[in-house]
């Protein structure tokens, strides 16, 4: 067991000679996660998981007053004023937000509660069985582990993770837990129409033609993550997931009913976003801003540990686990002008998908790195160590 080799306590944690490398090692080797840990019985968090007291979290409240806005899909593919107006919100919000929640979005309830409810199961098996898909080599089709950043974040997150490639190839059934297998193939086929919808959408709210984001690929990849945050005995000194911005071109997140903790970053302020039962969450991804060339927002947000749980939640990541393809991603030339030039330089999803991973969640923006500067005539070069 964990504490029977290494004191993870607090009070051992305040010892100088606390080896948080050994520490991280003997966590990972237990290949049980954070759900490990708790079912251990902890009753206070390991010091690799405090949050570093510097990372902008203080407990400040989220603002009741502010909400993202919701989206309602009902009619748009038979009712062309509805469609209109659904694509000037979705512009608003993605210019605005980053985010939104979607409400007739077409993916049944049912398949939504056994996703839910298949992920519960994975995680709940019993541990031995789980432990074959423990693993930090991401070219497998299922990708289980706790912390996909663990050895380079400044401080673990209270979340379990498990990952699979649904797209452009689809897994081979075998390899994937059969206690879930089903579930995971049903709602990567939702995922892929929603998708789908989602990008005719965005490509008008650019205003460009329906199919534009589709050509160029930009739901060719998908991942599906599917999290599980335990109960959290000491939830002030932890988070579920560290502030980021996702890598992806978008994400739809199905959150848990019961247990928020979901916040985006909107005027500086954390903001919640509460459970809509039914309801998916759209956020703009790293790379739709990339070629938007900031038309559209990639929004920090991040998901506050809770003394209740577990929560669960299950994110699709469109363009994630494409990395055969040598095609490269830049500002979208339709969108730039004179008063618009290029904001970024031109990327291939595997090396951002790299060097967005190698970094891990440590509270910063990936985008920066891929940003051109302006010199005084709008010429653009890439700003230092930008392309190597
Ligand atoms: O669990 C959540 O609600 C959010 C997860 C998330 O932000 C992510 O997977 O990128
Ligand atoms: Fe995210």
């Amino acid at each position: 067991m964990l504490h029977q080799a290494v004191d993870l306590t607090p009070a051992a944690n305040a010892d100088e000679h606390f080896d948080r490398a050994a520490e991280l090692k003997l966590f990972d080797d237990t290949k049980a996660g954070v759900k490990g840990l708790v079912d251990s019985g902890v009753t206070q968090i390991p010091r690799i998981f405090y949050r570093p007291p510097d990372s902008g979290v203080s407990p400040v409240p989220g603002d009741t007053e502010l909400s993202i806005p919701v989206i309602d899909l009902e009619a748009i593919d038979r009712d062309s004023s509805k469609r209109r107006d659904v694509v000037n919100k979705v512009r608003e919000a993605s210019e605005k937000w980053g985010f939104f929640q979607l409400v007739n979005h077409g993916v049944p309830v049912s398949v939504l509660d056994e996703m839910k409810k298949g992920t519960l199961r994975f995680y709940e098996q019993d541990t031995q069985l789980k432990k074959q898909f423990y693993t930090r080599h991401n070219t497998k089709s299922i990708v289980y582990n706790s912390n996909f950043d663990l050895f380079t974040a400044p401080a673990a997150n209270w979340r379990d993770t498990f990952l699979c490639f649904m797209a452009p190839n689809l897994p081979n059934p075998q390899d994937l837990p059969e206690i879930c297998r089903d579930i995971l193939f049903d709602y990567s086929k939702e995922m892929k129409k929603l998708g789908r919808i989602l990008f005719g959408l965005l490509s008008e709210a650019l205003g460009l033609n329906t199919n534009y984001l589709s050509d160029i690929e930009c739901d060719r990849g998908l991942a599906v993550l599917c999290h599980y945050y335990p109960a959290c005995p000491q939830p002030e000194l932890t988070l579920g997931t560290t502030e980021h911005a996702d890598n992806d071109f978008l994400t739809v997140l199905l959150q848990d009913d019961q247990i928020g903790g979901l916040q985006v970053l909107h005027q500086k302020k954390w903001i919640d976003i509460p459970p809509i039962p039914g309801a998916l969450v759209v956020n703009i991804g790293d790379l739709l801003q990339l070629i938007s060339n900031d038309g559209f927002k990639s929004v920090e947000h991040r998901v506050l540990a809770n003394r209740e749980g577990p929560r669960v939640s299950i994110a699709s990541f469109f363009g994630i686990g494409v990395y055969t393809t040598s095609q490269v991603y830049g500002p979208i030339k339709e969108l730039l002008s004179e008063q618009n030039p290029a904001k970024y330089g031109e990327t291939t999803l595997k090396d951002f998908y790299f060097y967005h991973n190698s970094r891990g969640l440590n509270g910063t923006s990936a985008l920066q790195h891929f940003r051109l500067s302006l010199d005084d005539e709008g010429d653009a070069t890439p700003i230092k160590d930008c392309f190597v």
